[in-house]
C-alpha cells in the first residue's frame, strides 16, 4: 500500500476516470486522495461516488499533495499554473495528463525546477484496462517513476515512451476507445437492424471486440492471421470482410488517426 497523498486537479472524465482505477485496485484508501474541479456540483458528485476530499482550492489540492495529477483541459494551464506553481511542494511528482502539452513548456510555466512526468492514459482507467505512455523529465529518479509507473499500472498497463512518441500515443490509445465506440455502435445497429434487442446487441458487440483484443493480447499471433482463422473458404465472415475493405476501413482508420496525432502535435506548437 502506497503512503503517498494523491492529488488531482481537475475531476472529469478524466480525472474521475483514474480516481476511480486507483480506489478500485485499493493502491491507496480514499483518505489519500484529494481533488478540486472548477465547480462545486463536480465536487460533490465525486465526493459521493468515491468519498474522497474534495475543495474548490486548487492551492490546497497542490500543497498536500506528494504526487499531483494534472487533469484540466490543456487551455487550463496557463490559468492554474501560475495559481498552484508556489505551493507544490520540492518534493512533489507532478503528472500532467494533457495532450499538446509538452514537458519544456509545462517546466517554462511553473518557472522553476519541478519533477514532472507526462502520460497520456485513456478513460478505461475506470474498469482497471487503462493503456498509458509515461515520460519524464530530467529530475524525476528512477525510483519516482517506478512509483508513478505502479499508480498507472494499477489501473491497467503503462510504459515508459520517449516524448518524441506522445503523439502517437494520443492517436493510437489516448482518444482510441472513442473510434472503438463508434465501431461497437454501428456493429450493435447491425445486429438491431437484424432484429436484436438493442441492449443485447451492445453486449455480443462489446465482447466480441474486448475478446478479440484479448486474442491479439496474448496469444501473441499476427492480427492477420487471427483475421484468417475466423474466414471461413465461401464463408460468412470474407463477404464482411470485403465489403469492409470495399469500404475502405483501415485508410479511413489510419488517416483518422494520423489526424488525431497531428492535432496533438500541433497543440504542442501552437502558442
Ligand atoms: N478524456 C479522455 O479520454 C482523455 C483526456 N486526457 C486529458 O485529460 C485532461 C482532462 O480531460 P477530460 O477529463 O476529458 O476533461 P473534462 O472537461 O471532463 O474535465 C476537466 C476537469 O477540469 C476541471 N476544471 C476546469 N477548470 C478548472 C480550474 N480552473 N481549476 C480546477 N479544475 C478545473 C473541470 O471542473 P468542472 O467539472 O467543475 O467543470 C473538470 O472536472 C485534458 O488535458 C485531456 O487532454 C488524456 C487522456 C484521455
Ligand atoms: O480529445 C482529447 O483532446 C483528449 C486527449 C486524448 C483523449 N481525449
Amino acid at each position: 500500500m502506497f503512503d503517498k497523498i494523491i492529488g488531482f486537479i481537475g475531476a472529469g472524465n478524466m480525472g474521475s476516470a483514474m480516481i476511480g482505477g486507483i480506489l478500485n485496485a485499493s493502491l491507496v484508501t480514499t483518505g489519500q486522495v484529494i481533488a478540486s474541479a472548477h465547480s462545486k456540483e463536480t465536487l460533490d458528485a465525486i465526493h459521493s461516488r468515491f468519498s474522497i476530499e474534495t475543495t474548490l482550492s486548487n492551492e490546497t489540492v497542490a500543497e498536500r499533495s506528494d504526487i499531483l495529477f494534472l487533469a484540466v483541459k490543456p487551455n487550463k494551464f496557463d490559468e492554474v499554473i501560475p495559481q498552484i506553481a508556489p505551493h507544490v511542494k520540492s518534493s512533489c511528482i507532478i503528472v500532467s495528463i494533457a495532450a499538446g502539452k509538452t514537458i519544456a513548456a509545462i517546466e517554462e510555466a511553473f518557472g522553476k525546477e519541478i519533477k514532472l512526468v507526462r502520460a497520456m492514459p485513456n478513460t478505461p482507467a475506470l474498469v482497471g484496462e487503462a493503456m498509458s505512455a509515461l515520460c519524464v523529465n530530467a529530475h524525476v529518479t528512477e525510483a519516482e517513476l517506478s512509483e508513478v509507473q505502479a499508480i498507472f499500472n494499477s489501473f491497467g498497463k503503462a510504459e515508459v515512451v520517449p516524448e518524441s512518441l506522445i503523439d502517437a500515443v494520443v492517436g493510437v490509445s489516448g482518444s482510441s476507445p472513442a473510434y472503438v465506440y463508434l465501431f461497437i455502435e454501428a456493429m450493435a445497429d447491425a445486429a438491431v437492424a437484424d432484429g436484436m434487442p438493442r441492449a443485447q446487441a451492445y453486449k455480443f458487440a462489446a465482447q466480441s471486440v474486448y475478446g478479440a483484443a484479448k486474442m491479439v493480447l496474448e496469444t501473441g499471433r499476427h492480427p492477420g492471421e487471427l483475421k484468417d482463422a475466423v474466414c471461413s473458404p465461401g464463408g460468412t465472415t470474407i463477404e464482411a470482410v470485403a465489403a469492409l475493405e470495399r469500404g475502405g476501413l483501415r485508410d479511413t482508420v489510419i488517416t483518422a488517426q494520423r489526424a488525431c496525432s497531428k492535432k496533438s502535435h500541433d497543440m504542442s506548437t501552437a502558442k
